[in-house]
C-alpha cells in the first residue's frame, strides 16, 4: 500500500489543455472517488497514475517515489477497467493467476494467493470456468481478483461498474467498498456517477473542465458545496437555482420576495447572487403567504414523490415523502427553510 502524491499535473494534447494544475495527495489507505462530467479529464488523470498516458507537466509520486519516467508494469498499481479484458482462453483461476506465473512465484503461494481472493469474491465455485461462461458481474469480480492476487501498491478502478445493469451495479458498488474496508488499499475510482462517488468515497475529487472543483467527504461536498457546478452535480434530483440579490439577512427574489438567510454574508447589499436550494430540502406549505407555484408534473419513485414545478415562471423541482403530494392541486405553496439554503456569489462561488 501506498500514497499517491499528484502535483501540479498538467495534460495537454498538442495545443489543447485537457488538465490544468492538479494536486492532491491521497494517503496510504484512502479510497478516493474521481468524479465529473464526460470529458471532465477524470480519465486521463486515473491513466497519467497509471503510466498510461505521458504527464505533460509536474510530477506524480507512488509511495514517496517519483514514477512520471516509470513504465506502468514498474509502478506496482493494478488498474481494474470499464471493459474486464479476461483472457478468453484461461478460466478463472487462470486469469487470476497470470500476472503471478509471469513473475514465476511458487506453485503454491500463487494457489494460496488465488484461493484467498477466490474466497474474498465469492469466486470459489466458478475457478474452472472460462470468461464467456460468466455473467457481467462475475466477470468484473473476476477482474478484481486478477488484481488482489497482485497485492498491488495501489488500485485504479476506471468506471468499473458502467457494463452492469442498475441492480448489479448497486450490488458491486457495495462489494468493492467491503472489499476496501477488508483490503484497507489505497483505492482511486473514477465515475461518472455522483451516487457512486457518494457511497464510495472517503474523499470525493470533483471536477470540470480539467479542473479540480472541490475535494472533500462526501458529506462535505452535499452540505457546503463550493461553486455552482459541484452543487448542480452532487444530489438527484439536482439542486434549484434562483436569480436573486443580496439584501442583508435575505435575499431577494426576482419576484421580490424576501428568503431570509440563517446569517448575514461577506457580500455587498444589491450584490447579484444565486441562491440554491435541493428537492429534498424544500418545504410544501398550507400557509397561502409563502410562494405559490404551478405544478406542471408528478412523478412518484416508489420511495417519494419528484414534483415538477414552475416557480416565478421557471423550472423548480420538489422531492417529498409524503403522499399526500400524489394529488398535488395544479397549484401548492413553497417554504425554503434557511438552514438548507446555498448562496452563490456572482462568479459561482459559495458566499461564506
Ligand atoms: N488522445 C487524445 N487526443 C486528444 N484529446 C484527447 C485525447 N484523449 C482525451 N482527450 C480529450 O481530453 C479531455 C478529457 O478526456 P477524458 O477521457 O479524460 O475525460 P473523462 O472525464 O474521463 O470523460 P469520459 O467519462 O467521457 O471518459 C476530453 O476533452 C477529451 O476529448
Amino acid at each position: 500500500m501506498a500514497s499517491i502524491d499528484i502535483q501540479n499535473v498538467k495534460k495537454a494534447y498538442g495545443h489543447v489543455q485537457v488538465l490544468h494544475d492538479i494536486d492532491l495527495r491521497i494517503k496510504d489507505g484512502e479510497f478516493v472517488v474521481l468524479v465529473g462530467p464526460s470529458g471532465c479529464g477524470k480519465s486521463t488523470l486515473l491513466r497519467m497514475i497509471a503510466g498510461l498516458e505521458d504527464i505533460s507537466g509536474g510530477e506524480i509520486r507512488i509511495a514517496e517515489n517519483r514514477v512520471n519516467e516509470l513504465h506502468p508494469k514498474d509502478r506496482d498499481i493494478a488498474m481494474v477497467f470499464q471493459s474486464y479484458a479476461l483472457y478468453p482462453h484461461m478460466n478463472v483461476a487462470g486469469n487470476m493467476s497470470y500476472s503471478l506465473r509471469l513473475r514465476k512465484m511458487a506453485k503454491e503461494t500463487i494457489s494460496k494467493a488465488v484461493a484467498n481472493a477466490a474466497a474474498k469474491l465469492g469466486l470459489d465455485p466458478l475457478l474452472e470456468r472460462r470468461p464467456k461462461a460468466l455473467s457481467g458481474g462475475q466477470r468484473q469480480r473476476v477482474a478484481m481478483g486478477r488484481a488482489i492476487v497482485r497485492q498491488p501498491k495501489a488500485f485504479l478502478f476506471d468506471e468499473p461498474l458502467s457494463n452492469l445493469d442498475a441492480r448489479l451495479r448497486e450490488q458491486m458498488r457495495a462489494e468493492i467498498k467491503k472489499l476496501h474496508g477488508d483490503l484497507k488499499a489505497t483505492s482511486i475510482y473514477v465515475t461518472h456517477d455522483q451516487i457512486e462517488a457518494m457511497t464510495l468515497a472517503d474523499r470525493i475529487v470533483a471536477m470540470h473542465g480539467g479542473v479540480v472543483q472541490q475535494v472533500g467527504s462526501p458529506l462535505e461536498l452535499y452540505d457546503h458545496p463550493a461553486n455552482l457546478f459541484v452543487a448542480g452535480f452532487i444530489g438527484s434530483p439536482g439542486m434549484n437555482f434562483l436569480d436573486a440579490t443580496y439584501e442583508g439577512s435575505a435575499v431577494k427574489l426576482k419576484d421580490g420576495t424576501l428568503v431570509s438567510l440563517p446569517e448575514p454574508l461577506k457580500l455587498p447589499v444589491g450584490a447579484k447572487v444565486t441562491l440554491g436550494i435541493r428537492p429534498e430540502h424544500v418545504v410544501l406549505s398550507s400557509n397561502p403567504s409563502d410562494m405559490a407555484a404551478n405544478v406542471e408534473l408528478i412523478e412518484p419513485t416508489g420511495f417519494g414523490i419528484i414534483l415538477h414545478l414552475s416557480l416565478h415562471g421557471l423550472p423548480f423541482k420538489v422531492f417529498t415523502l409524503n403522499r399526500s403530494a400524489l394529488s398535488a392541486a395544479t397549484q401548492v405553496n413553497v417554504a425554503f427553510p434557511a438552514q438548507y439554503l446555498h448562496v452563490f456569489d456572482e462568479e459561482g462561488k459559495r458566499a461564506a
